[in-house]
Order: structure tokens, then sequence, then C-alpha cells
């Protein structure tokens, strides 16, 4: 019997990751392909011409899955009924800027919408924020849905974490898909700590494989750290395609479950594993079956690591602090 449609918000949706992503999400390529979906597409009235273009293109496209678009600047509308809610809408950074630049337009959107999903969406709908400063606009989020259950909100480090298995791949000259179990940890900042102390190529450890510590502890943890800035370099633009790809990842996993044996990093709420502060959204190791994720527990943290990922979970505490400072 075929499946009833899923309602998915994209906030954001006539930016450019919202361009790239829903004729991802109308394809299939985030809940499987045997789920029909619902689009819900919300942007500001300034974008409303080019959110109703979006909707064109994607009747015009002709999707077999794709079973409903709402295209609307109503975030009561945009938000009713939704399953899964996708929140990109925001203000990128530009060339020069650091995410914490963009806090003050950010957080108050993610203040406001978080009452209209707390009212609106489906019970036990699942949020991913995307916009920057994502892991403390999911915090925002959270403190200001309060009804919305901690463990059902989340934020994209999977981008971090894909930028992290590619930069190994072209190291040693192997398929990405042959590269397992890197994590992010910390914030979607270049504080972040990509570490590939447990990853492994063929069930061999990268650490032996790569053999020069000295680049996987430096200039490795440096590029990925510095992959959005070197994008908005190159392109004038922040990521989206690999954004928007990112973010199907982050969600499919979630809902369909990881590989055997294979973790990812996303930002949740953090309940004081590996030391972390409680309170904070906290990129972790994570497995995911049942529609839960579980962080991986157990795994051990070298003294550079540590460093690492206390000095990223300091910046998140400050930006908490600066986010309240913002609202007030
Ligand atoms: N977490 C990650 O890995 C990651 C990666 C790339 C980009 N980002 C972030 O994602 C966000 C979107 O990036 P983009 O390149 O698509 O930007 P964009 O400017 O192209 O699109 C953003 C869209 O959000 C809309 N918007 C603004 N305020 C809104 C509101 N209150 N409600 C609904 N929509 C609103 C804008 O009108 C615009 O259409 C940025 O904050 C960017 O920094 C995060
Ligand atoms: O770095 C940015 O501002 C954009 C995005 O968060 C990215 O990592 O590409």
């Amino acid at each position: 019997m075929a499946k009833e449609p899923a309602r998915v918000l994209v906030t954001g949706a006539a930016g450019q990751i919202g361009y790239a992503l829903v004729p991802m999400i109308a394809r299939g390529v985030m809940l499987g392909l045997d789920q029909p979906v619902i689009l819900h597409m919300l942007d500001i009235p300034p974008a409303a011409e080019a959110l109703n273009g979006v909707k064109m293109e994607l009747v015009d496209a002709a999707f077999p899955l794709l079973k409903g678009v709402v295209a609307t600047t109503d975030v009561v509308e945009a938000c009713t009924g939704v399953n899964y809610a996708v929140m990109v809408g925001g203000f990128p950074r530009k060339e020069g800027m650091e995410r914490k630049d963009v806090m003050t337009k950010n957080v108050s959107i993610y203040k406001s919408q978080a009452s209209a999903l707390e009212k609106h969406a489906a019970a036990n709908c699942k949020v991913l924020v995307v916009a920057n400063p994502a892991n403390t606009n999911a915090l925002i989020l959270k403190e200001f849905a309060p009804s919305i259950p901690e463990k059902n909100i989340t934020c994209l480090t999977r981008l971090d974490h894909n930028r992290a298995l590619g930069q190994i791949s072209e190291r040693l000259n192997v398929q990405v898909s042959d590269v397992k179990n890197a994590i992010i940890w910390g914030n979607h900042s270049s504080t972040q700590y990509p570490d590939v102390n447990h990853a492994t190529v063929g069930g061999k450890p990268v650490r032996e494989l790569v053999a020069d510590d000295e680049w996987l502890n430096g200039e490795f943890i440096k590029t990925v750290q510095q992959r959005g800035a070197a994008i908005i370099k190159a392109r004038k633009l922040s990521s989206a395609l690999s954004a928007a790809s990112s973010a199907c990842d982050h969600i499919r996993d979630w809902v369909l479950g990881t590989p055997e044996g294979t973790w990812v990093s996303m930002g949740v709420y953090s309940d004081g594993s590996y030391n972390v502060p409680a309170g904070l959204i906290y990129s972790f190791p994570v497995t995911c079956a049942n529609g839960e994720w579980k962080i991986v527990q157990g795994l051990s943290i070298d003294e550079f690591s540590r460093k690492k990922l206390d000095l990223t979970a300091e910046e998140l505490s400050e930006e908490k602090t600066l986010a309240y400072s913002c609202l007030s």
C-alpha cells in the first residue's frame, strides 16, 4: 500500500540552498523513493515572487513523489501539519564575516519560528536547522519551543562530516564511500574539531594509512574548519549544493537509520556526554535507528582532542550568551 505523504517544511526556500534542496526532497533523496511528499515552502514577502517561481518549476518538473506544494510567506500556514522542518531561512555569511556576525539577524527569526512550529507542526515533527549560526539557532528554537522534545531539534554538521570524508578520500586516493566514522565535534564554525582518530578505510585506521600526523593534526583540520569560507571566496556565495545534499543525508539517516557499524555527525542537545556541557547544541558522533539518534559512547579522547572539544564548547557557550543578549 502506498505511504501517506509526509509534509516537509523548507524555510528560506527561495534562497540558494532552498533551490538546490527542494528538488532533492521531491525526488526522494531525503525520505526515500517510496515516500510521497508535500512540500511547504516559506520565505519572506520580498521573496514571494521568486518563491512562486520555484513552485512553478516544481510543477514543471513533474516529480512523481510530489503530491502538493504550499508556497507561502505566512509562517503559520507554512508550519501547519509538517512532519519535518528544514530551517534554512536567514541571512548567509558574506566574505570576511564570521558566523557570529550573522547572529543578531538570525536568532530573532528562530525565536519567532519556534513558536509557530510548536503550535502548528505535527506531533513528533523532526527539526533540522541549517541557517547560521546553526547550533545556536537550534538552541534558541529549542528554548522557545519547550513542548517540542529536545531530541527532535538538531542542526546540520553533516556537511562538515562529509567534507572530512572528502579530504581523506582525496589524500588517500580512495573512494569517499570507503571512508567511515570521521567525527565533527562541536560548533558548525571554524572552532569545530574534525577528528579522524576513529575513522577507517576498508577497516584500517585512517591515521595509519595517512601516516602523517602533522598533516592530520594541522592542515587537514584547518581545511575542514575553513571550507565554508573557501567556498564563499571561490563562489562569492556560500555553499549550496553540498549543504542541500548533506541536509538530505542528515534527515535520511535520522529517519531510515545509519548503516551497521557506521556513525555520522549531528548537532544535538548535549546530555553531558564526553564532558561537553549539557544544554548546548553540540555536534557528536551518532548512530540512528527507529527514527532516533544516539550518541556513540566510549570513544577514547586523547589530550589533543580534549582541548579541541573544550575550545569549541567554550565558543558555543559564548554564542549562547550573545544570542540571549541579542534577544533581550
Ligand atoms: N549548516 C551548514 O552547513 C550551512 C551550510 C551552508 C549555508 N548555511 C546557512 O544557511 C542559510 C541559508 O543560506 P543560503 O545560501 O540559502 O542563503 P540565501 O540568502 O540564498 O537564502 C536565504 C533565504 O532565507 C530567506 N529568509 C530570510 N529571512 C527569513 C525568514 N524570517 N523566514 C523565512 N525565510 C527567510 C531569504 O529571503 C532567502 O530567500 C545561511 O544562514 C547560511 O549561512 C549553513
Ligand atoms: O561558512 C558559511 O558561512 C557557510 C556554511 O556554513 C558552510 O559551512 O559552507
